[in-house]
Order: structure tokens, then C-alpha cells, then sequence
């Protein structure tokens, strides 16, 4: 996907990913494309600026890491500019300003990690925690702020378990741990985190917890923050330790200053985890509505009824047509007969995934959401199972449809129920208003995938042909159009967070107040501001210079 990052996703995905010949005819059909190579090629890539970072601050910051690791090479600073979105990955192909680090510091433990902020903050170097590096709104881009200089904290080295505690169901992780190795960890336990989101092979349980992850299997295991027990942050001003007990009446949660905060508080560098059994059993059935208000009366219902699956995961009519496109071959066919013969006009595809300790388990839960959704068509086993074997294909697919000249992107919300139906179409009508052009239709399309007693998120992905002229601007426009209409009817940012990219609509969803109340936190964790510059909050006019 990004073949200049420090490293990629797994390889053994990539040939699922390449757009199959039929899909490419339905896509130039549907949008007016026609493919136009665009490969990542580390040759269009401007050049690497030289190392902002004084040789003086260098040299402290190898006696506190090993100056083997401060890193200051083009191509390990390149591997750390920015994030995964759509814009990213434009700007490493080339186009507009690639924002590079000066350096990349890899601190081996919370002690180092605690040194390295207490240097920056007295010499002035902006710092950005950097996990997976999988944000896609801008939360890891190199931006200095006021500071001459900056470097990406990267905290790779923090990968240890450090302790299960079976009889509490608690496990202590290190910040750095990725999910799949979170599992292999806690595996031998015999525990899982149940924590699966699309960037799963790269993701940290730092970058988890400080953007306010959700997963997958959320409607069974909840968001991240639900599994936060406990937390330890590394600021400038010393570490910080939360979360004694299951529950506290002392004062607010101040964990949830930390859930969330995007680096710009400090560094997390430990997780005191909720850890679940791992189930034995696991099974994935498709069932279609007809008509995306009939889908969000099931998914409703089956939320309410508390018989949800592990995984419940609804897409709208559009979505439901790009995956039977993209498939193609003569099962798809055969499912859209099937449902065109029991009179389906509009599929939805709803897909349930079921977890459990035994086989009587399971049969319970299944019985019980299948007896909810007494309307839907049941597709069975082989549809559900599809779903799940393709469940991270997603970035390699964006990788392959980039490297034909397609815009790709993805963008996420969520509203109370009664008002999610208004906001999926004010949505998809601002993104179609602002890509349609003479040659250009849009395909949006959209599912829920995390649902709430109150209410429900929304995931829209969009594909068009790419504007060659202006690409970055093109995305860019259609964002704000987006979030213009998300205003007033949900929130502009249900798992993804702030970033830079949604730090202009932050105010508007909680109030100035909020915003003030944020920045005297962080001046008082960040008293000089070198925490990561311009994300979560935007840039404040009144701090000192
Ligand atoms: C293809 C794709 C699919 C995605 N799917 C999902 C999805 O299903 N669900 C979902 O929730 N998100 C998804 N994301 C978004 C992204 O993966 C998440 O935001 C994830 O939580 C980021 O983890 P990370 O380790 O990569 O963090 P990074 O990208 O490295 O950092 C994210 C933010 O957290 C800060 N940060 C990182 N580590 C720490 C730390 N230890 N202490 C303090 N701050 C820190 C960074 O400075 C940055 O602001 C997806 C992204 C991509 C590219």
C-alpha cells in the first residue's frame, strides 16, 4: 500500500487485491473510469530535506536511547512522514508537500521514554508518537508547530507483555505491541483482546488507545476504550499512572483525558487490558434486507434485543452492489437470482458473526438473532465465511485502485437512531454533489458496522476517478462538503479521531468551552507544547512563541 513506510501489510493478501477484469469494466461503466497508470514510485517522491535537529540535541537524545537509535537516515525518516489516508499516499506518490521528521528516536521503555520528553520539552523539539502509523486524518504527520524541529517518537521497542492477571481478567501491555502480536501474547494465556480492526496487521495498542479505536467485533467486545483498565502516560512533566479499580467514584474517569488524546497529552506507554477467554467456536452467516430503512430496523432491533453477533455488520444497497461486482463469477449470479426471486428489489447484505465457548452456545445465540430477524433472506454459511476471509483485503484493494488512478477513501460517523438515515443521505448527497463531474460519477457506498443502544455509526467509501490535475484537492473538497453535512446531525469522527484533519470541526461538536478545557490540559501536562503539534487541538493562537 505504501510501499515507502517502514513496513508494509502482510504480502500474502496482495494477488486477492488486484482488481479482476470484470470488476474493472463494471468500474469503468459505473464512473466513467479508464485505468491510468499511477504506481507508488520512490522516484516521484521530492526530495528528503537534511536534518533540522541540531547535532547538540542529537547527541543528548543518543545518550539516553543509543545514539543507534536516533535515526536520522533519508529513508527512515521517509518511512515515518505521515500517515495511511488517501491524501498520504498521494503525497508519497509525489503529490503536494511530503512532511518530513528530522529524526526518529526509539526508546526502549517507559523510563526512556519519560527522558526523551523532558529533553525535548527544554530544547524546544516538537515530538509525535508514532505507533503503527496506520492514522488516516493526519494524526502522525511531521509538523513542527512553533518548533524548528521535530522528531517521530517511534515506540516499536515498547513490545513486551508485561503481566496477566487471570483471576481479574486484566493483562499489562506496552504501548508499542501491535494487535496481531497481542494476540499471539495473551494466545498463550489462552486469552484475546477481541480487538480487530482493518488495520490490524499494523496497529499498536498506544494508537488504539489514544484515538479512540473501534473494531470489528465491537458489538461483541466493545470499542478499545471499554477495555482500557488501566493506563500510563510519559509526559513532560513526569509519568502519570491511572485506573486502581474496576470502578471509581473519585472524582471523573481521568482515564478518558488520556483515551483519545492523540499524543498531544503524552506518551502512553502502558495498557492495563480487559483480556476475554478465546472462544472456541466462531461461526459467519449473510442474510439480505430489502432496503437500507429495513436493514437499520434489523440492525436496531437486533441491538435492543441484546442478540447481536460478535460481528454486525449491515452495508446499504450500494455497497452491497460494489462487493456482488467486484466479485463477479457465477455464485454472485446465482445469489442475485435467488433474490430477485424472492422478490428482493434492494439487497442489503447483513453480515453476523457468532462467538462461543460450546456448540450449545452458539446454537443459542444464533437461534436468538435469527428469530429477531424473522424478514431478512438467509444467505448461509459461505457468504458470512467470504466476508471474514476478505476482512483485511480492504488497504491492499485501496492499493491496487490507487495504482490505476482511482480516488479511494474512506470516511466514518455515527448519529442516535432516529436521526442516522438523514445523515447517511446528507452525506452521500454532499460527496456526490462535489465528484461528480462531466466524466466523473461517483460511487458511495456505505455500512454500520458498530451499533449502540442509541445509535449506530456510519462508514462511507468512496470510489471516482481520480482528478490528475489536482488529486489532493479533489479528496480534499469532497471531505469538507462531508463534514459540512455531518454538522448538526452526528459526529465528525465515530473511531478515526482528530488529527489535523477534523482539528477546524472540533469546536463545533463541543463547544469552545470544550476546547478551552482541553488546552488547559495540555498546558498543563505539555507546559512548552512539544507534543504533537496541531493534532486534536488546532494550532493555539495565544501560546507563547
Ligand atoms: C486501511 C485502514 C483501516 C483502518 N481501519 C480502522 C478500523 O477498522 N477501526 C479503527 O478504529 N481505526 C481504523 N483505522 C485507523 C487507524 O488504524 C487507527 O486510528 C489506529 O488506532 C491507529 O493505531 P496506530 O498504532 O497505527 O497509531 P498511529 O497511526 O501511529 O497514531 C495514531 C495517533 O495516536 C498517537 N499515538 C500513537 N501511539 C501513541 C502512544 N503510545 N501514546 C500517545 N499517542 C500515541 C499518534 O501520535 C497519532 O496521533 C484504519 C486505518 C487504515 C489505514
Amino acid at each position: 500500500m505504501d510501499r515507502l513506510a517502514r513496513s508494509g501489510w502482510a504480502r500474502a493478501g496482495d494477488a486477492a487485491a488486484a482488481l479482476p477484469a470484470h470488476a474493472g469494466r463494471w468500474l469503468a461503466a459505473r464512473t466513467g473510469w479508464t485505468p491510468a497508470g499511477t504506481p507508488a514510485a520512490p522516484g516521484a517522491v521530492a526530495p528528503v530535506p537534511p536534518s533540522a535537529l541540531p547535532a547538540s540535541v542529537r547527541a543528548e537524545l543518543g545518550t539516553i536511547v543509543g545514539v543507534e537509535h536516533v535515526l536520522v537516515e533519508a529513508d527512515d525518516r521517509l518511512g515515518r512522514s505521515g500517515g495511511l489516508s488517501y491524501v498520504d499516499l498521494l503525497r508519497r506518490r509525489g503529490a503536494g508537500d511530503l512532511l518530513v521528521p528530522d529524526a526518529v528516536v526509539r526508546p526502549a521503555d517507559p523510563g526512556e521514554v519519560g527522558r526523551v520528553l523532558a529533553a525535548c520539552a527544554e530544547r524546544g523539539v516538537g515530538v509525535v508518537p508514532f505507533g503503527g502509523g496506520t492514522s488516516v486524518v493526519g494524526g502522525v504527520a511531521a509538523l513542527r508547530g512553533r518548533f524548528d524541529s521535530v522528531v517521530v517518537l517511534d515506540l516499536d521497542r515498547l513490545d513486551r507483555l508485561v503481566s496477566v492477571d487471570p483471576v481479574s481478567r486484566l493483562a499489562v501491555l506496552q504501548a508499542g505491541v501491535t494487535a496481531p502480536r497481542a494476540e499471539e501474547l495473551l494466545g498463550r494465556h489462552g486469552f484475546t483482546l477481541g480487538h480487530f480492526p482493518q488495520s490490524y496487521e499494523r496497529a499498536t495498542l498506544g494508537g488504539f488507545a489514544a484515538t479512540r479505536s473501534s473494531g470489528q467485533a465491537s458489538a461483541g467486545y466493545g470499542r478499545f476504550e471499554d477495555m482500557v483498565a488501566g493506563v500510563r502516560l510519559a509526559t513532560p512533566r513526569g509519568d502519570w499512572r491511572l485506573g486502581v479499580a474496576p470502578a471509581s467514584a473519585a472524582g471523573p474517569d481521568l482515564k478518558h483525558l488520556v483515551i483519545g488524546s492523540e499524543g498531544a497529552f503524552g506518551v502512553i506507554t502502558e495498557l492495563t487490558l480487559r483480556v476475554r477467554p478465546k472462544p472456541v467456536l466462531t461461526r459467519y452467516e449473510g442474510f439480505v434486507l430489502d432496503g437500507w430503512a429495513a436493514g437499520v430496523d434489523a440492525v436496531r432491533a437486533l441491538t435492543h434485543d441484546g442478540v447481536r453477533g460478535a460481528v454486525t455488520r449491515l452495508s446499504d444497497p450500494q455497497e452491497t452492489e460494489v462487493g456482488f461486482e467486484l466479485k463477479g463469477g457465477w455464485k454472485t449470479r446465482a445469489v442475485r437470482g435467488y433474490l430477485a426471486a424472492r422478490g428482493v428489489r434492494e439487497p442489503c447484505l447483513l453480515i453476523v458473526g457468532w462467538e462461543a465457548r460450546t456448540a450449545a452456545q452458539l446454537r443459542a445465540k444464533r437461534k436468538a438473532t435469527r428469530a429477531s430477524l424473522r424478514g431478512a433472506v438467509a444467505l448461509g454459511r459461505p457468504v458470512g465465511e467470504a466476508w471474514r476471509h476478505g476482512r483485511f483485503a480492504g488497504p491492499r484493494q485501496r492499493d491496487a485502485l490507487m495504482d490505476q488512478g482511482v480516488c479511494v477513501e474512506t470516511l466514518e460517523t455515527a448519529a442516535h437512531w432516529s436521526k442516522l438515515s438523514e445523515l447517511r443521505a446528507a452525506v452521500a448527497r454532499a460527496l456526490t454533489a462535489e465528484l461528480t463531474t462531466a466524466g466523473r460519477r461517483p460511487v458511495v457506498a456505505c455500512h454500520v458496522s458498530h451499533t449502540y443502544e442509541t445509535g449506530a455509526s456510519l462508514y462511507f467509501t468512496v470510489l471516482v476517478p481520480r482528478d490528475p490535475e489536482d488529486p489532493v484537492g479533489q479528496w480534499t473538497r469532497a471531505k469538507e462538503a462531508a463534514s459540512a453535512a455531518i454538522r448538526g446531525l452526528g459526529t465528525i469522527t465515530h473511531h478515526h479521531a482528530v488529527g489535523v484533519d477534523h482539528a477546524p470541526h472540533l469546536a463545533a461538536e463541543i463547544g469552545q468551552l470544550g476546547v478551552d478545557v482541553l488546552r488547559a490540559v495540555k498546558r498543563e501536562l505539555d507546559p512548552e507544547g512539544v507534543l504533537n503539534p496541531g493534532k486534536l487541538l488546532p494550532e493555539d493562537p495565544t501560546a507563547p512563541r
